[in-house]
């Protein structure tokens, strides 16, 4: 039995749960369930602390998890990522009090703020900057109006908070991080571990395309495929009138309100676009 851990709570926990329900997993009614049994899929799913996920699979009592890059890198645990999943996305960034320029070099004897010590220290350290690093769990961003702290290194997402709190960040982002699958550093690849890492690839690379269907004058089929070229080739299937064709093919999603634009423009008619799930490639 495969043993996964899944993000139980914060920013991460919805949509870990909802990729795997994609994916075809059990996932779990209660808020407080704290394990999942998916018998069919032969899996046990471990609802933690995305901190402490990485230390369940560094410490080789879980298999496979899904936690950010940002708190994999923190916990010092030997994980690896074998899957960037495309959700959580954020930075992790020095901020300080709007109202000057801030540069990395200024932190120099600072005290400075963070829920990711280790992060901070590694950083600092190869920026050859010495400053005293607090280790706060959360709401760091006050830290400084309540005084104890110059300065901090957070989680950036919208960037709304540090607006709130009268804060810029500064310097080149300490890490750009996202939710990400971690495997033990040295551990086996098993073919059910690769089974749930391809079965999440699939919904992962599916969010990032469309299917398009079209009608298209056979007259203009070469205009319309060079328009929509799909991953190997589109499917062209006839229609009752023989003047012209059904066309199928994937199309990246950023690109589909241009590519249906294109093909509006060319000649073709009833352009549909719809969602992928997922895919095997
Ligand atoms: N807007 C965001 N705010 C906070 N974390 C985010 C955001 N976007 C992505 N993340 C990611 O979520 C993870 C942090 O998750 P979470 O907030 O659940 O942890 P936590 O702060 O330790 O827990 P909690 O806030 O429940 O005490 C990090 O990997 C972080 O990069
Ligand atoms: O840039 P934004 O979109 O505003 O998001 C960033 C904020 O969200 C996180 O806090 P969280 O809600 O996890 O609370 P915490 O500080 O107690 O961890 C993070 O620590 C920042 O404070
Ligand atoms: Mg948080």
């Amino acid at each position: 039995m495969l043993r996964v851990a899944v993000p139980n709570k914060g920013a991460l926990a919805g949509p870990a749960s909802e990729m795997l329900g994609e994916a075809g997993y059990r996932q779990r009614h209660e808020q407080r369930d704290l394990t999942v049994l998916d018998p069919a899929n032969e899996v046990e799913f471990f609802f933690l602390r995305p901190k402490d996920i990485p230390i369940y699979v560094g410490s080789g009592e879980l298999d496979l998890g899904i936690t950010g890059r940002d708190l994999a890198l923190d916990s010092g645990a030997p994980v690896a990522e074998k899957l960037a999943l495309g959700f959580g996305g954020s930075t992790f960034r020095y901020a300080a009090p709007a109202g000057r320029e801030w540069q990395p070099a200024d932190l120099q004897g600072k005290r400075l703020a963070t829920s990711y010590p280790r992060l901070v220290r590694d950083d600092l350290a190869r920026q050859g900057i010495e400053a005293e690093v607090i280790r706060l769990d959360g709401a760091v961003e006050i830290s400084i109006q309540l005084g104890v702290a110059d300065a901090v290194a957070d989680v950036v997402g919208s960037g709304r908070t540090l607006r709130q709190h009268n804060l810029v960040a500064f310097g080149e982002p300490i890490c750009k991080s996202e939710a990400v699958l971690v495997q033990r550093e040295d551990g086996p690849d098993t073919k059910a571990k690769a089974q749930l890492a391809a079965r999440l690839r699939g919904v992962v690379f599916a969010q990032h395309y469309m299917m398009l269907d079209y009608d298209c004058p056979r007259s203009l089929l070469d205009t319309a495929i060079a328009i929509t070229p799909g991953l190997e080739s589109p499917t062209v299937a006839p229609l009752a009138d023989q003047d012209w064709v059904a066309v199928r093919a994937m199309v990246p999603r950023k690109e589909v309100n241009r590519i249906m634009d294109e093909l509006a423009e060319a000649g073709a008619k009833a352009v549909l676009a719809s969602d992928i799930r997922s895919c095997r490639l």
